[in-house]
């Protein structure tokens, strides 16, 4: 249990956050199925990137890790080896369903287990192209939901149009693409995450985008190649939006990941009023990153649905808690992917914020929230939902009444070091 008060909710000063989650995971991934050393530097070290590297380790990869800078040394994909024991996926959906893509395709036999949240995740998203390909897949309700035990096997190639919009399927496919004779595409309705795209392409995968439609040419062998991990901006998007709705506040946050497949949080920013600026744009290993500055401003309620929803997925817990200290009605919809996160963030989201005071209704896509609200104290558990636990802290600091906060824990799964850099930001 975490007792947050704090006085002065106002935040200052300049911060870079920690290595993007997505990144961090692809990067231990693909070095590991690729010959030759890999450095990866500002690699996020929170429990859901640790998890990926526990699974690579135990198939003999070496991973040494010094604090945010990792060595991956692999021999490619035939050097890696069967586990001798059942792998742990811990709380973390990207590790399950990308990793679930690699090991369909080697010659192995693997156990996954996962912990009581990611056990309640639905994994038939991905077994179930896989299976499509000739994947040997067992699990609890006919491969719908961890444990699961998967027998690697020679799959055939697949045209595969995802019916959900989700990165993580998307990948999962195109990482049992690479290890398949032949040509594997798939097809999204809406572009998701593409950062898969992007780094398969500087370790040398024959990989193909064409708008929505990805194609990989299996069999290519992987080469080494280092990474520099941008700052998550999903975990930025707590910090922006504490400035944004505390009056007084002022933050630059820098080096911030800034790939238009996850910068829809600083549209929605911009569209609802906030005063944020975006400087020095460059490029670093073939994603865009960037420092943002932002100034605590009135802010108007938005209509938020459609494309943008994959580009925000992550950060439309904090952009509901911005919506109780809007002017007016905000209406968030085709979000309902929200349901099969860590906890169903529309539900949590929706309880959580109603126990702090908000005018918030669950819809069965999204929420529909009244501004602007006067949020007080309460007692409130986190679901062991890292999102989930940051929003309150957030949500602490626009009252002067004691919100204890249980389960804090499990906000090292994206951002261990989220206290301190909240801390230093507000005594600045
Ligand atoms: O590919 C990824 O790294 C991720 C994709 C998204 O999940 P879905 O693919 O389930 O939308 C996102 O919510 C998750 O935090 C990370
Ligand atoms: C949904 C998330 O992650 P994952 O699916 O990897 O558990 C998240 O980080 O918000």
């Amino acid at each position: 249990m975490k007792v947050l008060t704090y006085p002065s909710g106002k935040l200052s000063g300049v911060i870079s956050v920690p290595g993007d989650k997505s990144i961090s995971h692809r990067a231990i991934m693909f070095a590991s199925l690729a010959s030759g050393t890999t450095k990866v530097t500002n690699f996020l070290a929170g429990e859901d990137c640790l998890s990926t590297i526990d699974a690579f380790k135990a198939m003999g990869v070496e991973i040494t890790r010094n604090n945010d800078s990792v060595q991956i040394k692999s021999n490619g994909v035939n050097g890696l080896k069967e586990p001798l024991e059942p792998i742990n996926l811990g709380n973390s959906g990207t590790t399950a369903r990308l990793l679930m893509g690699i090991l369909s395709a080697l010659p192995f036999h693997f156990t996954l287990f996962g912990d009581a949240s990611l056990t309640k995740r639905p994994m038939d998203r991905i077994t179930n192209p896989l299976k499509k390909m000739g994947a040997i897949i067992d699990g609890r309700e006919d491969g719908k939901y961890l444990p699961i035990a998967i027998r690697g096997t020679n799959l055939k190639p697949i045209d595969y149009h995802t019916p959900m919009k989700s990165a993580q399927v998307k990948s999962g496919v195109l990482l049992a693409g690479l290890l398949t004779d032949g040509v594997t595409t798939v097809t999204e309705d809406t572009k998701t995450r593409d950062h898969t795209e992007n780094m398969l392409k500087a370790f040398g995968a024959k990989i193909n985008v064409d708008g929505t439609k990805i194609s990989i040419d299996g069999n290519h062998p992987l080469h080494a190649c280092d990474i520099e991990v941008p700052g998550d901006i999903s975990s930025a998007a707590f910090f922006l939006v504490a400035a944004t709705i505390i009056e007084g506040s002022e933050i630059t946050i820098k080096d911030v990941g800034l790939n238009p497949t996850r910068s829809g949080i600083i549209d929605v920013l911009q569209l609802m009023g906030a005063n944020i600026r975006v400087e020095e744009n460059r490029q670093v290993g073939g994603e865009l990153i960037g420092d943002i500055v932002v100034k605590s401003s009135n802010i108007q309620s938005a209509v938020i649905e459609g494309d943008i929803i994959p580009r925000i997925i992550d950060e439309i817990p904090i952009i509901a808690l911005m919506a109780t200290q809007a002017e007016g009605t905000t209406i968030i919809k085709d979000a309902e992917e929200l349901r099969f996160k860590e906890t169903d963030r529309i539900d949590s989201v929706v309880s959580t914020l109603s126990a702090l005071g908000a005018s918030i209704e669950a819809t069965a896509d999204g929420m529909i929230i009244k501004g602007k609200t006067k949020l007080h104290g309460n007692i409130t558990k986190s679901f062991g939902d890292h999102r989930i636990g940051m929003m309150i802290a957030i949500a602490s600091l626009l009252t002067d009444e004691k919100v204890e906060l249980e389960d804090e824990a499990c906000i090292a799964v994206s951002y261990p070091t989220f206290f301190n850099d909240l801390d230093r930001l507000i005594s600045n």
